[in-house]
């Protein structure tokens, strides 16, 4: 018997940095979309743990057990007494160190996965918990949607999203290490008065309305000005889609993945169209918003 589980990417339409906390991390306000990009992750028993990987992207995901999914099958185990013997099946869509939470999405996926196989009875809280351990990203991706992640990201609040938002994706030929830009993002602010993070007002209604021009208008990005910097050619792929006529262009998360905001789905096609020609990027993907968190095929 095996179980299959669909995870969607992320975008953050929000993402306000503070400064860095004496344990490492940045306390934020994010607000995390979940698009319609996606992994799928099987878990089928088995002699001993294993992951296997495929995809377009497949030869830069870990095997071993740093492999965000093989650690969400030990965590889960350990808990609740089961042999994490299972394999694991990750077939990959989501860019990988793009900034779009693809490790997340598989932790997420693998967790919900072995918590059907082993039926252990986990409650959804405790199931977060344990996505929380794994890392900043993972809660959002169980629960899919929209939500304010505050803490280090890990603290959800579900908002609510009144219409589809069209959003065409430019991937980089290399991806940008997050705890890089994290650091950037320091070296840049160094000797500046950092404001605590605030989610946006703006943002939270305009997710409600459905209202893509009043999201256009609000989207910021604190990552972005640490992400162009070690990646400054990542400013002609945000020129080159917003010439395209796009509403808005930003940094997804801490990068490399530019993310292009599109009044509709015609607009949307000509974005995705002027970016492949561009030659300001090595992939382009079109996706809509909002997608559900990870579901049991
Ligand atoms: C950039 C975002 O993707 C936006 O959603 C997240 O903040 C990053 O989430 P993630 O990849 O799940 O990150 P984690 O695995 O928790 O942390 C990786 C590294 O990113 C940095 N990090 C992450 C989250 C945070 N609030 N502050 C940080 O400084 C730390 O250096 C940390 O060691
Ligand atoms: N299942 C996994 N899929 C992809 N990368 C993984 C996975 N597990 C661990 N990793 C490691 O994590 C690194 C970051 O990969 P990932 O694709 O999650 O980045 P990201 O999308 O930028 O993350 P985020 O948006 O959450 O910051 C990879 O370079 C890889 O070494």
């Amino acid at each position: 018997m095996s179980v299959t589980v669909r995870v969607p990417a992320k975008v953050n339409v929000q993402l306000a940095v503070g400064a860095a906390r004496p344990y490492g991390f940045h306390d934020l306000a994010n607000i995390f979309l979940a698009v319609g990009l996606y992994d799928e992750v099987t878990v089928t028993p088995a002699d001993a743990l294993r992951v296997t990987c495929e995809g377009p992207d497949a030869d830069q995901v870990p095997l071993d057990t740093s492999n965000l999914a093989a650690r969400a099958a030990l965590a889960l185990a350990e808990r609740r007494g089961f042999e994490p013997n299972v394999h694991i099946h990750i077939a990959k869509d989501i860019p990988v160190a793009g900034g779009m939470a693809g490790g997340s999405a598989d932790g997420a996926g693998a967790l919900l996965a072995c918590n059907t196989l082993w039926q252990t009875g986990a409650s959804r809280a405790e199931l977060l918990s344990i996505c929380a351990e794994l890392g900043s990203d993972v809660p959002f991706s169980l629960v899919g949607g929209a939500a304010l992640g505050t803490g280090r990201g890990e603290k959800l609040r579900t908002l609510d999203v009144g219409g589809t938002f069209h959003w065409v994706f430019a991937m980089a030929g290399r991806g940008l290490s997050t705890p890089a830009v994290f650091r950037e993002f320091d070296r840049l602010g160094e000797g500046t008065d950092i404001p605590e993070p605030v989610a946006s007002q703006e943002i939270v209604e305009a997710l409600a309305k459905g209202d893509a021009d009043a999201l256009a208008a609000s989207v910021s990005n604190d990552l972005q000005p640490a992400a162009l910097s070690l990646f400054p050619e990542l400013a002609d792929t945000l020129a080159a889609g917003r010439a395209a006529g796009a509403l808005a262009a930003v940094v997804s998360g801490s990068g490399p993945t530019t993310a292009f905001l599109a009044r509709d789905k015609e607009s949307a096609a000509k974005v995705a169209q002027a970016l492949e020609t561009s030659g300001t990027c090595q992939k382009v993907r079109a996706a809509s918003s909002p997608a559900p968190g990870a579901t049991v095929l």
